[in-house]
């Protein structure tokens, strides 16, 4: 049965989502990483690709921009879809100044601006943390291939163009890897769910040094690694 943003039937869709923000980024990874890719949805030119990897079947699709939006397909997925395990395979501007460019973060856990964290149980702040298991496949997998790879808390914010860049000095400080806008939202859906998610991180630009940012050309297709690592969480 379709939803209003998924328009395919439950076994469309493979219980293992890769899920990156950008959509043209979810069609490179069908085309490049993917055995028998189909296009099982493409409401608003979310396009879901359900195929397999290394035997496994998997889907990938897109999450959009934020924490609203990944939440209607995240919520869905888990929800309406059977999906046990989604992987975000993302990017992110690093905060800490171990990351650099190109480096992959995943991430333990999200800290955030977002009400994600705050509206199911009033008074208290959620931990918004990736599966164990997930995560221990993921860092295994990125660490095998000998890269460059960071394992810690990320900030999620609601905002790309933030009024408030004085408060990145304080996460550094508590040791947060980099910022992005959809981890803790696909955290919380989880939870909510009773299901499993991580998330997987290119560094895309540095908060602290801009001299080496990527271009969103890049952008959308460098993920190599990020994507191994995000395979090895969903097949762990
Ligand atoms: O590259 P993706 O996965 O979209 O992730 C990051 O890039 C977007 C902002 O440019 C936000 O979605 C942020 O989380
Ligand atoms: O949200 C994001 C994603 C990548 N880089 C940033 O600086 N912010």
């Amino acid at each position: 049965m379709a939803t209003p943003h998924i328009a395919c039937e439950p076994g469309d869709i493979a219980p293992l989502v890769l899920m990156p923000g950008d959509p043209k980024r979810a069609e490179r990874i069908a085309r490049t990483r993917m055995e028998g890719a189909r296009l099982v949805s493409d409401v608003r030119g979310i396009g879901a690709w359900t195929g397999t990897i290394d035997g496994v079947p998997m889907t990938a699709m897109a999450s959009g921009m934020g924490v609203p939006s990944l939440s209607i397909y995240a919520t869905e997925l888990f929800t309406q879809f059977g999906v046990e395990r989604i992987c975000r395979v993302g990017t992110c501007g690093g905060i800490s100044r171990k990351v650099a460019v190109k480096d992959v973060v995943v991430a333990s856990a999200a800290h955030t601006n977002s009400s994600v964290a705050t509206i199911d149980v009033p008074g208290v702040s959620l931990s918004l943390t990736a599966s164990f298991d997930m995560l221990r496949g993921a860092v295994d997998a990125a660490r095998a291939s000998g890269k460059r790879v960071h394992v810690g808390p990320v900030y999620t914010s609601d905002l790309f163009y933030s009024s408030r860049m004085d408060i990145v000095p304080a996460l550094d400080k508590l040791g947060t890897l980099g910022v992005e806008m959809e981890a803790a939202g696909l955290f919380a859906c989880a939870l909510a769910a009773g299901k499993e998610a991580a998330a997987v991180l290119t560094v895309s630009d540095h908060l602290f040094d801009g001299s080496g940012d990527l271009t969103s050309e890049e952008r959308e297709s460098l993920f190599q690694d990020s994507l191994e690592a995000a395979i090895g969480a969903l097949k762990a």
